[in-house]
């Protein structure tokens, strides 16, 4: 069973990865993922020029009912100098993506400039839950901001680069970001990113359970599933075929994987679920959806991609 994928001249061997922010924050977890024989790639936690440690802990909290996580990490990362040297020194024969989050466009632009003029051979995954001006909402949720940064960017980045989205809710949504970004060569998209601002209770303290922002927090796992096939099967509706989709959000299981196959990934991640069980989430996910594939006699997955039915 051949579970590969291509994104431009990038060829995976695996379709599975880490989403940015899990197991991915030194070169001791980038090392791990990329060891794992079921992994395709691997990326870094999105970085900004500088050092950051982050919010003040409890800052992850895994709902015990094992439906999910909540976080406001606030971008800890050892800076961009850091996963630089990381990709230069590193002998692997998997793609790499670097994710960055610069905090203003400004940052941004200035890392995309030093990543076109290194020597990095990869893939560049630009995260636009970063932040915008303030008063405005992030990034992602803000198009005209959206178009002018892709603007800047592909006036001089010639490298592969993606974008990260925050999930969007709304049909006319979906219409209006897909509209934006046909218009730029984009290598692909990777959706979603954790559900903003979602507050979870401690019911024996009557107690948010992570400190910052009040307990206001990014949600992932199984209680977003639901909204993370949704977005990538509206985005693979959408977008041209050049852009690849990075399926990413509540995967636990093999179906899951291959549910998020059928709505058009090429790629898919796991974040919460690899944070939860660690580094061995990749092989039982592997198998359980090469059970399903053999059972459903498929035997590549490009037939699988993109065949959900809808309701004649
Ligand atoms: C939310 C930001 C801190 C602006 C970006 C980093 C990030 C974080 C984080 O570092 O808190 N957590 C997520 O679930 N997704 C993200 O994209």
């Amino acid at each position: 069973m051949q579970l590969t994928a291509n994104i431009q001249n990038y060829h995976f061997n695996h379709i599975l990865l880490n989403a940015a922010g899990v197991m991915c924050q030194t070169s001791m977890e980038l090392d791990t993922v990329l060891a794992s024989e079921y992994t395709g790639a691997v990326v870094t936690k999105s970085a900004t020029p500088l050092v950051r440690p982050g919010n003040p802990a409890p800052r992850y909290y895994e709902l015990n009912n094992g439906l999910g996580t909540i976080n406001s990490m606030g971008l800890p990362n050892e800076g961009f100098d850091y996963y630089m040297d990381y990709v230069d020194t590193k002998e692997t024969y998997k793609p790499i993506f670097f994710s960055i989050a610069g905090l203003s466009k400004q940052e941004n632009i200035a890392m995309l400039h030093q990543l076109q003029d290194a020597d990095f051979d990869g893939l560049i995954e630009l995260n636009l839950s970063c932040p915008n001006v303030p008063g405005k909402p992030q990034t992602g949720y803000d198009f005209e901001a959206t178009e002018q940064i892709l603007t800047e960017v592909f006036a001089f980045f010639k490298k592969p680069l993606g974008v990260k989205l925050p999930p969007y809710f709304d049909i006319v949504h979906f219409d209006d970001i897909a509209a934006i970004l046909n218009k730029f060569p984009l290598a692909f998209v990777n959706t979603i990113n954790s559900i903003g601002n979602g507050l979870v209770i401690d019911q024996d303290t009557d107690t948010v359970v992570i400190k910052p922002k009040a307990g206001f927090g990014g949600i992932g796992g199984t209680l977003v599933k639901a909204t993370a096939l949704a977005n990538v099967r509206a985005l693979r509706d959408r977008l041209n075929t050049t852009i690849k989709i990075i399926g990413t959000g509540g995967v636990t299981t093999g179906r899951d994987v291959y549910d998020h196959l059928l709505c058009g990934a090429d790629l898919v991640e796991v974040g919460s679920q690899l944070a939860i069980e660690g580094i061995t989430v990749f092989e039982r996910l592997e198998k359980e959806l090469t059970e399903i594939l053999t059972e459903k006699g498929y035997d590549s997955l490009d037939d699988v991609r993109g065949q959900l039915k809808i309701m004649s």
